[in-house]
């Protein structure tokens, strides 16, 4: 599997200011946009462009725009929704598939409980967005509920991954591509990340 840890310095500044204890749930929501815009840059560095001629101001001139890909952004209810609107200001079209799953506290597992996927999904390039890959449970089900739908075109995109979340991903989806803003050292006895950012949903959601 790909993994991608961003070390751009703005990225690195970001995910460190997300780390404070008394971060706001304003500071918070603002710097997980942001750091989803980022993640975005760098995860569509390849997306293939074609040569088109356009009348510009000066006459007719050779231009490069992104080839007809379809793109369908795919947040994990609930923290996934904290990186959408800074994905969509680099994607303002894409498409988005909205999958629910919490992690149940006591066992870790999965629990789907929502799915709205976009139209065609079987064509378009998913970018899924979570900003917790812990033990990578609820990542694993997102992509085996998209594949069955299809998509073969796969990158996620989280701000913190733990290194059991990583390799549990790429042990069961070897061919999508991840990107992160941080891998960290480990998860915790709840399975909570260290260092990590605490309840990324809670944070957002203010609702602890
Ligand atoms: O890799 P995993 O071990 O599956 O853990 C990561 C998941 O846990 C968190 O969601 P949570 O269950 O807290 O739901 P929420 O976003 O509604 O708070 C997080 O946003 C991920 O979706
Ligand atoms: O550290 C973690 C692990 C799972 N979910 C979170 O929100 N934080
Ligand atoms: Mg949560």
């Amino acid at each position: 599997m790909k993994v991608v840890e961003v070390t751009h310095p703005l990225v690195q500044h970001k995910i460190g200011l997300l780390r404070a204890a008394d971060i706001s749930t304003r500071q918070f929501r603002q710097l997980a946009t942001e750091l989803g815009s980022l993640l975005t840059y760098e995860a569509t560095k390849d997306l293939p462009t074609e040569r088109v001629s356009i009348a510009a101001w000066s006459g007719s001139c050779d231009i490069e725009q992104i080839q007809g890909k379809k793109v369908t952004v795919v947040p994990i209810l609930r923290a996934g929704l904290g990186m959408l609107d800074g994905v969509l200001d680099l994607i303002p079209s894409a498409r988005i598939s909205v999958v629910g799953i919490y992690r149940d506290e006591e066992t870790l597992q999965p629990v789907p409980y929502f799915q709205k996927l976009a139209p065609e999904i079987a064509q378009r390039l998913a970018i899924i967005i979570d900003p917790m890959l812990a033990t990578g449970g609820s990542m694993i089900a997102t992509i085996d509920l998209l594949k069955k739908q299809g998509c073969q075109h796969i990158k996620a995109l989280v701000l913190v991954a733990a290194p059991e979340g990583i390799r549990a991903l790429a042990a069961a989806h070897p061919d999508i591509e991840l990107y992160t803003a941080a891998v960290d050292q480990g998860l915790n006895e709840k399975g909570y990340i260290l260092p990590g950012l605490g309840d990324a949903g809670d944070k957002l959601f203010g609702t602890k």
